[in-house]
């Protein structure tokens, strides 16, 4: 499978960027994981809008849905002029009254998903971890039918639950919001410390860092979850590509 980082800024995008969005291909079925805001232009970079099959929504805070809602408005015109045969399938982790609204819900199956769900897209499954975040929130595991697979984080506070769904994948790409120095400011995210300290028991093939701060060197990310994980750290950045 192939995965494109769309977009990798935490909390807000950065001039001409996007926040969370990560696009996956594999054997025609196109995924997007997250939809931020800025994620929408930029995805038109590397597919057209009518070829996305579903999108997974983590959790609802802007910075990883926002522009859920225009992808709604780009499917329902794109239906309308017959370039789009089927509605977006879209999977959402949510508990209770906190759920997407959308105007024009023929357009778009909304699924809700849970940690014992497990999504077949082509030849793609998905599974899903609860993480610590501020509103519900989940990790995502992506498995090809050759048994690659791949683990984004979402938002995550430190936790075992991230550390076991994320065991031995060949690729993780795990949140990095904060330096080390910020360690006590929220629970809900990781430093790049912490990271490391996943990476370091998960043992993943590859370690991208991502949900990036708006501040300081992210170099800086680097070396310091590389205190505790020797293998490869990347920095996500928009355009990058892997093959898994
Ligand atoms: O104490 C705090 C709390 C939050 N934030 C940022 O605001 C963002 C809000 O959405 P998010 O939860 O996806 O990510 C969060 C972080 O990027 C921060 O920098 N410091």
């Amino acid at each position: 499978m192939d995965l494109t980082v769309i977009g990798y800024w935490g909390a807000y995008p950065d001039k001409n960027e996007a926040t969370s969005g990560y696009l996956l291909e594999h054997k025609g079925s196109k995924i997007l994981l997250d939809c931020g805001s800025g994620v929408l232009s930029k995805l038109q970079n590397y597919t057209t809008l009518e070829e996305l099959d579903a999108v997974v929504i983590t959790h609802l805070h802007a910075d990883h849905m926002a522009d859920v809602y225009s992808l709604e408005f780009a499917t329902l015109i794109s239906m309308q002029l017959g370039r789009r045969l089927k509605p977006l399938e879209v999977y959402v982790y949510y508990k209770d009254s906190n759920r997407l609204d959308f105007s024009y819900p023929q357009y778009v199956n909304v699924h809700q998903v849970t940690p014992q769900s497990v999504v077949t897209i082509g030849e793609l499954t998905l599974e899903f971890s609860e993480n610590i975040h501020e509103v519900p929130c989940c990790a995502v595991k992506v498995t090809s039918g050759e048994g690659k697979s791949l683990v984004y984080s979402g938002d995550t506070g430190y936790c075992q639950k991230i550390i076991d769904f994320s065991w031995g994948v060949d690729v993780l790409v795990l949140e990095s919001s904060f330096y080390s120095w910020q360690k006590e400011l929220n629970q809900g995210h990781l430093t790049a410390g912490e990271a490391g300290q996943i990476a370091a028991i998960a043992q993943p093939g590859r370690l991208i860092l991502t949900h990036l701060p708006h501040y300081g060197d992210h170099q800086q990310l680097v070396l310091e979850a590389s205190v505790h994980y020797n293998g490869e750290i990347q920095l996500a950045y928009c355009g990058m590509r892997l093959t898994i």
